[in-house]
């Protein structure tokens, strides 16, 4: 083959792309038609609600494709594309309606993306509430929420609605956020006086901007995304915002990675009306309220730690009513099947004022 001419040999390798693509293309369509199947499956025996979308079938799903990739493409490259064919083998079951936090290029879209695939109908809303709110009307079958990045913490507004509703976690999804500085066509780049962005990008990008626009006025607005919709019309300012909010907005970068933590990343949570069975590889998260006395958290952490449960987040809340003076959220390794998380379970409720488990599934897997 080495001594063919390259037009040769790109003609035979590109014979074998075809025939490679045919046999693709055959299995997918047959996967399709099991998919389907499925659904007739589900569809028959449903007495109530039908769940199309099951969390932890998909997380088997792409860890398998992960463990089962020999290379050259990545496991994460891999994972991606089968979570692309689900997406669109779920897309034949049933359609699959997404509210996130909006508007359209903001993190929150791009989680929503990564979680569900390009088939699912996403649908931007511009407050947590009103996610919450359209999941709970069922408008949408899930929501996507930030709940926490890993500069500047805890998003606590979608914290505060989890005391007040009954939705359930049922995924997870992690981020690498990377924030860029934006102009639009009408910036005069030399006179950048203000620089507009959501309040955590600002703060995540403050070493930068002290270096590099300390006399420019930070204004915090609801959303990258609305920051960079802002600047189209002022000639003074710049934005904070994420590539795709760039190319939607039609906004040149002007210098990429202005985080000061290179391994920034935020995580999201899913919110859907029913609860997800265990994948094998889960997480579950419990909201506690605990009258304040001494001694109180070390009474709540202790069944964990003698259960060998690694919690993997906790985080304190001022309660509302009034009457209990501390809520705690807590994320721990485990799903709330598992006969010893029940356990633990069960002693952490018989020592706290309240216990709500907030939900069980699958860790992040992409
Ligand atoms: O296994 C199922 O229950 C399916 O519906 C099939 C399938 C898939 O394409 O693999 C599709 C959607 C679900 O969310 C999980 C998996």
């Amino acid at each position: 083959m080495a001594d063919q001419p390259q037009k040769e040999q790109l003609l035979a390798l590109r014979d074998r792309i075809d025939a490679l693509d045919a046999d693709i293309g055959k299995l997918i369509s047959e996967r399709a038609r099991c998919a389907q199947q499925v659904a007739d499956v589900k569809n028959a025996s449903g007495d109530g609600e039908v769940l199309y979308y099951r969390p932890e079938r998909e997380a088997q799903v792409l860890r398998k494709a992960m463990e089962r990739n020999q290379g050259p493409l990545s496991d994460e490259e891999m994972a991606r594309l089968f979570r692309e064919i689900m997406s669109a083998c779920l897309a034949l079951e049933q359609p699959i309606k997404v509210a996130y936090l909006g508007p359209e290029g903001t993190f929150t879209q791009q989680a929503a993306l990564k979680h569900f695939g390009a088939s699912a109908v996403t649908k931007p809303f511009s407050a947590i509430d009103e996610v919450f709110r359209e999941v709970e009307a069922g408008a949408v079958n899930y929501g996507v929420v930030p709940v926490e990045n890993s500069t500047e913490g805890v998003v606590s507004h979608t914290l505060d609605n989890f005391m007040n509703s009954n939705l359930k976690i049922c995924g997870e999804v992690e981020l690498r956020v990377h924030h860029n500085l934006v102009v639009s066509s009408v910036t005069n780049v030399n006179s950048i006086s203000r620089i507009y962005s959501h309040g955590q990008s600002l703060a995540q990008c403050r070493k930068w901007l002290d270096a590099h626009y300390p006399k420019a006025e930070r204004i915090a607005v609801s959303s990258n995304a609305e920051a960079a919709r802002r600047i189209r019309g002022e000639w003074n300012a710049a934005a904070i915002a994420p590539t795709q909010a760039a190319e939607l907005y039609e906004l040149e970068i002007i210098a990429d990675k202005i985080e000061d933590q290179p391994d920034n990343s935020t995580r999201f949570l899913i919110i859907g009306a029913e609860e997800v069975e265990p994948s094998g590889d889960d997480k579950t998260s419990i909201l506690v309220a605990m009258r304040n006395q001494p001694g109180a958290l070390h009474n709540l952490l202790e069944p964990f730690h003698r259960n060998e449960i690694d919690l993997t987040r906790v985080e304190t809340r001022p309660s509302r009513t009034g009457v209990w003076t501390y809520v705690f959220f807590v994320d721990f390794n485990g799903h709330q099947k598992d006969p010893v998380v029940r356990e633990t379970l069960d002693e952490v409720s018989a020592r706290v004022a309240d216990l709500k488990v907030l939900g069980a599934y699958p860790k992040a897997v992409l």
